[in-house]
């Protein structure tokens, strides 16, 4: 089915490239439906204000509760089911959960994405309180840095699902050698690639790679995921299952 998308931003025009490329492409084929509110929309002074000073103090502004339910409630007006069909709430926040592979596979699943894009410091909490009765919140940080808003955070995580999308990348297997993807490449970073011509600059492709032999290939992209991996990320290495990389291998 075709994945709805809304984004309410006070920066719509950030959201812009959601309108090329692959995502644009997946919109073209009705796979993805995208939709763009300026938060400022649901404001009625004359400075269309959406943020003002923390309670308690502190630095920085707190984006308010009124823009936000407003422009919220009008989002989901046209009306939804309050499960697993339903709308699920994407909060982009640098002290959300970690987004991964995993949950962009879990998110691909779903009918339908609301993102709350702010400002980094914030929500008034009581937007997600209320939002959370009707529908699942996900509070999502694509890495740990800091930005100056959620949206391109929303670039990240709505690429990541779209290409998910069946039909969405052209080739249906690459999901399957992606680095993080399920199975024998968990945890795993992909190796180096290589293509035509075979040589460039004095530089050739690695023998094995023009071998033909499936399996000694297969081994070999293994050992240098696991080379890659264990310089990259020491931190994946206990985590992946190479004995799955065996039964791989025996199959070739
Ligand atoms: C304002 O949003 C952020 O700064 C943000 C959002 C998602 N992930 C992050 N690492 C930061």
């Amino acid at each position: 089915g075709t994945l709805r998308v809304d984004v309410v931003t006070i920066f719509p025009e950030y959201l812009e490239p959601l309108n090329v490329s692959l995502v644009g492409k997946a919109r073209a084929r009705g796979q993805l439906n995208v939709h763009v509110h300026d938060l400022r929309e649901w404001t009625y002074d004359r400075h269309n204000t959406v943020d003002d000073t923390p309670y308690g103090g502190g630095p920085g502004m707190v984006m308010k509760t009124e823009p936000w339910g407003d422009a919220l409630d009008s989002v989901l007006a046209d009306g939804y089911e309050t499960d697993a069909h339903g709308p699920a709430l994407i909060v982009p926040t640098p002290s959300g959960r970690p987004f991964t592979q995993e949950l962009a596979v879990e998110l691909s699943e779903r009918p339908w994405l609301v993102f709350t894009p702010a400002r980094y410091e914030g929500i008034d909490r009581r937007v997600i309180d209320e939002y959370a009765t009707r529908m699942p919140v996900y509070e999502v940080s694509i890495g740990d840095y800091v930005l100056a808003g959620g949206e391109a955070a929303v670039l990240v995580i709505t690429e990541a699902v779209a290409r998910l999308l069946p039909g969405v990348l052209g080739n249906a297997e690459s999901h399957r050698d992606d680095s993080f993807a399920p199975g024998a490449m968990a945890n795993l970073l992909e190796g180096p690639v290589y293509t035509k011509p075979p040589a460039w600059r004095d530089r050739e492709i690695p023998e094995v790679l023009l071998s033909g032999h499936h399996g000694r290939i297969a081994r070999w992209r293994r050992d240098e995921a696991l080379k890659r991996t264990t310089a990259n990320r020491p931190d994946l290495i206990e985590r992946c299952d190479p004995s799955a990389f065996d039964k791989k291998d025996r199959e070739m």
